[in-house]
């Protein structure tokens, strides 16, 4: 009996010291395998990663230092931003107010506004162009709209639209900052699609002189059309759309070239505060029906 035992035990023995071994084999060679795999995807992944370096960085500043800040500050961006605006800038200022913006979303968080670069094209086009009236797809905080009111004629009016009623509050805010009463720039709330329809038998319009669009991208080929079919665009007035390229609004850029309707052309840039990702704004000019 307790010779059976003993060869029972060391059966058990003999066993258990071939499974270990046969799980540390398999233990070596996995590991062997996964540094293998990780060595021959190296160059696959450092490629990627400076290919898209600038689209990680973009993700940190906009996305992973705003949930910080928001977690930490108990404020939204918008009023971030508007906090720092208001303590650095001088006020009936709109150079200043830009300026300060400017820094702010340089060198602490990231907002989408035009931004300097893309902002000169846009004003060089504004002072080609002087509008009298002025429509604007996107507020945001009251950056473009600053810049855009800023460059009018005496007499011109802006009426910039914006759909978040918080954002809103901060726009007008810093509308009102820079120094712009409501005969210049006239705050809309409400959604784009709403407001377009309305144009006319609401707000008196005849006839948009240049319209900026910088909203929800998926909102720029119906608004176009919308405006379009409200014939408040003609011939001569100018559409700019900014990032076209970045995030890209191809539905739009597609309609614009097969519906023969406008002269157009892609003014190339780079993303707003930002190096190293391409965008462009598409300007268009209304030829009307031929
Ligand atoms: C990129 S930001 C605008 C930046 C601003 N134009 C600037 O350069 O300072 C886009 C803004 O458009 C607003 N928006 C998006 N879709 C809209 C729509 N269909 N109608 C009105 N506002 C809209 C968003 O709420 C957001 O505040």
């Amino acid at each position: 009996m307790s010779v059976y035992l003993a060869v029972c035990l060391c059966t058990t023995l003999i066993v258990s010291v071939y499974l270990a071994v046969c799980l540390c084999t398999t233990l070596i060679v996995s590991v062997y395998l996964a540094v293998c795999l990780s060595l021959a995807f190296l160059p696959l992944v450092l490629t990627f990663i400076i290919r898209y370096r600038y689209y990680f960085v973009l993700f940190y500043r906009a996305v992973l230092v705003r949930m910080w800040y928001d977690c930490t500050t108990g404020l939204s961006r918008e009023e971030r931003a508007f906090q720092y605006v208001l303590t650095h800038a001088i006020p009936g200022d709109p150079e200043s107010i830009l300026e300060t913006f400017d820094l702010w979303c340089s060198k602490v968080e990231f907002i989408s506004n035009i931004g300097p670069k893309k902002g000169k094209i846009m004003d060089r086009m504004l002072s080609e162009h002087c509008p009298l009236t002025v429509l604007e797809l996107g507020s945001h905080c009251g950056y473009s709209t600053v810049r855009i009111a800023r460059a009018l004629p005496l007499g011109a009016r802006l009426y910039s639209v914006e759909m978040d009623a918080i954002n809103a509050a901060i726009a007008e805010k810093i509308i009102r900052l820079a120094g712009f009463d409501d005969d210049t720039v006239e705050l809309i709330v409400s959604p784009s699609d709403e407001v377009i329809p309305r144009l006319r038998a609401d707000y008196g319009l005849e006839r948009l002189d240049f319209v900026f669009m910088d909203h929800w991208k998926k909102c720029y080929r119906p608004d176009l059309q919308a405006l379009e079919g409200s014939g408040l665009l003609g011939k001569g007035s100018v559409v700019l759309a900014d990032n076209v390229l970045f995030p890209g609004a191809p539905n739009f850029l597609r309609h614009v070239r097969k519906s023969g309707l406008y002269e157009w052309k892609i003014h190339r840039a780079t993303l707003e505060y930002s190096k190293g990702i391409r965008d462009g704004m598409a300007e268009l000019v209304y030829q009307g029906i031929k």
